[in-house]
């Protein structure tokens, strides 16, 4: 029999997945999305393993220790240790369920044919779908999204099989808490859960090869971060990394080059993702992929074979479920030609979600000097801020960066409370390439942290003026 053909096959039912999806079928496309996860499990790491599970376990958490209450008077920041570990996760379950469910009407209302399966490719063109127990299905596209995602990788001191080694994905399995955790890996990853695990009471200790946390933030950002991290009793192993891992009995010992040894009784890998794309065949295509094993594209999403394009975090990128979103749609766009929005925004915000939250949107001051843009900085501390007193985070603050000359904004960082939404209003401006005149002219409801951008750019036109006038900033 030969195989049913669609105008675009999609494998996997991720972010990436979904949104090409329902964009091409929206246009009229014949559409076949192929999951290698039984129903209902869709949605991919986002859904399942990633951003919505670490997002809810970070409410839950914040909840049960109170946290959020921990500077208001006669309200005391402690974590009862009563808690289960089965209580923690038991939102999860409920919020999970429900995205899992949007994602099938979603597809089924834009009447995206489901297949379950291990997608690869049999030849151009051709789609196979194994799934145990059952014959092997073949599909014919006329386009292929490639949408399978990334999997933890482990550094090679960590390929062991043992429990309390776990990643992004296992950690969901643990049965207790820890009483001592080494997260392995200072990205958003291990920052996130360092977080957490911390406001539960665990002894946390992060090892970092690299200097700093999340390389990629603001410095005055990441570093406000790590004094908060530290605050929550965080202690940081930078510069350094695990040399060799030793089980002596019980005792699983972690030795550094720094010659500091850890005894803790569960380590988190965040050490970074490779691309799901070993099984799918692609040598046999001759698309190119990278030495983690992501797809190379060019600014469409199109690989190296005309008709196959990739998305989400199987390509090198932010490897953000929001990115893998917009990069699934653009693709499609581009694949049929639609009259639709045909660019990705190189306005990315990224939302970290420690404790406290940071999120970012445009260059940051080192960005800036590299490229020899002239900029003034403005900030608006929380503590200054009547809504920052009554939530009680004092800590929090904005900082947007400005063009010296023209005042238009550039960029916008944020720690505490809500900074990701807060920087959504950061983000609107700059896309409107407004600048401190709209903050200015912009009244605010009170009391609100949105306040924060009238005061930044008040501070930040005080600079300047002070500047040009050759006085101290
Ligand atoms: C702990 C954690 C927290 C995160 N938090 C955030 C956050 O707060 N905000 C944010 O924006 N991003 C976050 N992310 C990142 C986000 O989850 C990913 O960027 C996003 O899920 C990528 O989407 P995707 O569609 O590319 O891939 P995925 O979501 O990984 O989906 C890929 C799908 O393809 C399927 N698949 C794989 N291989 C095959 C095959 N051969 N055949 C058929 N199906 C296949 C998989 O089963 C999966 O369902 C987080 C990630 C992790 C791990
Ligand atoms: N809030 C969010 O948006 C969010 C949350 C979680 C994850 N994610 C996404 O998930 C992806 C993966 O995150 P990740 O944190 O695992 O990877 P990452 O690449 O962001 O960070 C890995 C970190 O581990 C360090 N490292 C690597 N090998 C090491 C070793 N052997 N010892 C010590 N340190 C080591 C690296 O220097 C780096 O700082 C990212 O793309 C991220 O954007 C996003």
């Amino acid at each position: 029999m030969s195989p049913r053909t669609y105008d675009l096959i999609v494998l996997g039912s991720g972010p990436a997945g979904e949104k090409g999806a329902a964009q091409a079928a929206y246009f009229g496309k014949s559409v076949a999305m192929v999951e290698k996860e039984p129903p209902p499990v869709y949605g991919g790491a986002a859904a399942n393993t990633g951003t919505l599970p670490s997002k809810t376990l970070r409410e839950t958490a914040l909840f049960l220790s109170g946290f959020r209450n921990r500077q208001l008077e006669g309200l005391e920041f402690r974590w009862k240790g009563d808690v289960s570990i089965d209580l923690l996760l038991s939102r999860r379950k409920a919020v999970v369920g429900t995205e899992q469910k949007r994602i099938l009407t979603n597809m089924n209302r834009h009447g995206v044919d489901l297949y379950e399966g291990t997608a690869s490719f049999a030849g151009p063109h051709t789609i196979s779908v194994r799934r145990k127990g059952a014959p092997e299905t073949l599909l014919r596209g006329e386009v292929i999204l490639i949408a399978t995602g990334s999997a933890p990788y482990r550094p090679a001191a960590f390929r062991i099989d043992d429990p309390r080694i776990v990643d992004s994905d296992s950690i969901l399995n643990i049965p207790d808490i820890p009483r001592e955790l080494v997260v392995v890996g200072g990205g958003v990853i291990g920052c996130e859960y360092a977080c957490m695990f911390a406001i539960m009471g665990s002894r946390v200790s992060l090892v970092e090869t690299r200097e700093r946390v999340l390389t990629f933030m603001d410095e005055e950002i990441s570093d406000a971060l790590m004094k908060e991290m530290g605050r929550l009793g965080v202690r940081f192993f930078l510069g350094d990394g695990v040399q060799r891992v030793d089980r002596r009995g019980q005792v699983l010992a972690l030795n550094l080059e720094s010659g500091a040894t850890l005894t803790p009784d569960l380590v988190l890998i965040s050490s970074g993702r490779s691309g799901n794309t070993a099984s799918l065949g692609l040598e046999r295509l001759g698309v190119e992929i990278d030495e983690r094993g992501r797809i190379n594209v060019d600014p469409t999403f199109q690989t190296s074979v005309p008709y196959v394009y990739a998305a989400g975090d199987v390509i090198k990128g932010p490897g953000l479920a929001s990115t893998a979103m917009e990069q699934g749609r653009i693709a499609m766009i581009h694949a049929f030609g639609l009259e639709f929005q045909r660019d990705l925004s190189d306005l990315l915000p990224s939302g970290i979600y420690t404790i406290p939250e940071c999120s970012m949107v445009g260059p940051t001051e080192r960005d800036l000097l590299a490229q020899g843009i002239p900029y003034v900085v403005g900030k608006a501390s929380y503590e200054a801020n009547a809504r920052g007193q009554i939530i009680g985070d004092t800590n929090g603050f904005l900082k947007l960066i400005f063009h010296e000359e023209t005042m238009k904004l550039l960029g916008v960082h944020v720690i505490g409370e809500a900074a990701t939404e807060l920087v959504h209003i950061g983000l609107t401006a700059l896309h409107a390439e407004a600048g401190a005149e709209l903050f200015i002219r912009a009244c605010y409801n009170y009391p609100t942290l949105s306040e924060t951008y009238k005061y930044a750019t008040y501070d930040a036109l005080g600079r300047r003026a002070r500047k040009r006038a050759g006085q101290p900033s």
